[in-house]
């Protein structure tokens, strides 16, 4: 064995392969509402794209009726700059509305893939809120904000019972694979449930570089689940590979809103996940 050094956190790599990977068997699945986040073929989540509460809800319920959905993302930024108690009463309503489906909440900056920008002070509101008085399954922080915000939000979901995804995005470029791997360590290391990563592929190189983090990270670096995918025309196959690589959920879209670059259809994607699933378990 030899080492492999990330930032502080200091792994041991089997080079002689006498093992599959590091801790094998390591892996924990996590169970939400009866669903198992890293068994079998990586579960589909549809995000909202309303910009009314009306309009909000009413997708919510559209969408808790698909079958091959497993998850709705409520994307409370594209409904604007709202109050937070009224955002927190709005995931209330969407929790209602999502029946059997797991109900992830994301408040995504204007940076990261959002219409708008939130301060510091505005998203710590608005998801204490949404803690406090709100209903959630999941709610999705972005890593690379101020730390001990961060670090309160974790605590404070925690507390509710509420699981954490932890994400970073890059809309413009493809980071390093060493770089990838090294976020979504942190990640874990800051008290996630679910690693979560976008990135932009603009080339086939750039999907592979995530696909083969995504591997790393689940065979010598964590046993958590992970959600990750490359955006845009050439990140599209990595929207479908998690079962092979290492991403346990993957973002679909319905009725042809999409809230990223190269989400595919929501049906067309259960076929192929599906397919894929059978021709590795035969
Ligand atoms: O962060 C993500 C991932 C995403 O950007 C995608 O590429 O599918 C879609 C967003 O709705 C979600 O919050």
């Amino acid at each position: 064995s030899v080492t492999d050094a990330f930032s502080t956190v200091t792994m041991p790599v089997d080079t002689m392969n006498h093992v599959p990977g590091w801790m094998p068997d390591a892996f924990k699945p996590l169970e939400l509402k009866g669903r198992m986040i890293g068994e079998g073929r990586p579960k589909l989540i549809a995000p909202t794209t309303a910009k009314t509460p009306e309009d909000f809800v009413k997708t919510v319920k559209t969408l808790a009726a698909r079958p091959e959905l497993d998850m709705i993302e409520a994307r409370l930024d594209y409904l604007g700059n709202l109050k937070p108690d009224e955002f927190a009463r709005l995931t209330r309503e969407a929790y209602e509305a999502s029946g059997d489906k797991i109900l992830l909440v994301t408040l995504r900056n204007g940076t990261d893939g959002g219409p708008i920008n939130f301060d510091d002070a505005t998203y710590e509101a608005v998801y204490s809120a949404v803690i406090a008085s709100g209903r959630a399954d999941v709610l999705d922080f972005e890593i690379f904000r101020d730390a001990a915000m961060t670090s309160r939000l974790i605590e404070a979901a925690h507390a509710k019972g509420i699981k954490v995804i932890l994400s970073d995005h890059e809309f413009k470029f493809m980071p390093e694979e060493d770089e990838i791997i090294r976020r979504l360590i942190l990640e874990d290391r800051m008290g996630a449930d679910i690693l979560k990563i976008a990135v932009m592929a603009h080339s086939p190189e750039d999907a592979l570089k995530l696909m083969s983090a995504t591997a790393k990270v689940r065979r010598l670096h964590s046993n958590k689940p992970m959600l990750t995918m490359a955006m845009g025309k050439w990140g599209v196959l990595t929207r479908i590979t998690g079962e092979g690589f290492g991403s346990d959920l993957t973002f679909a879209s319905v009725g042809g809103k999409a809230s990223a670059p190269g989400q595919i259809p929501s049906e067309e994607c259960l076929q192929v996940l599906e397919t894929l699933h059978k021709a590795m378990n035969p």
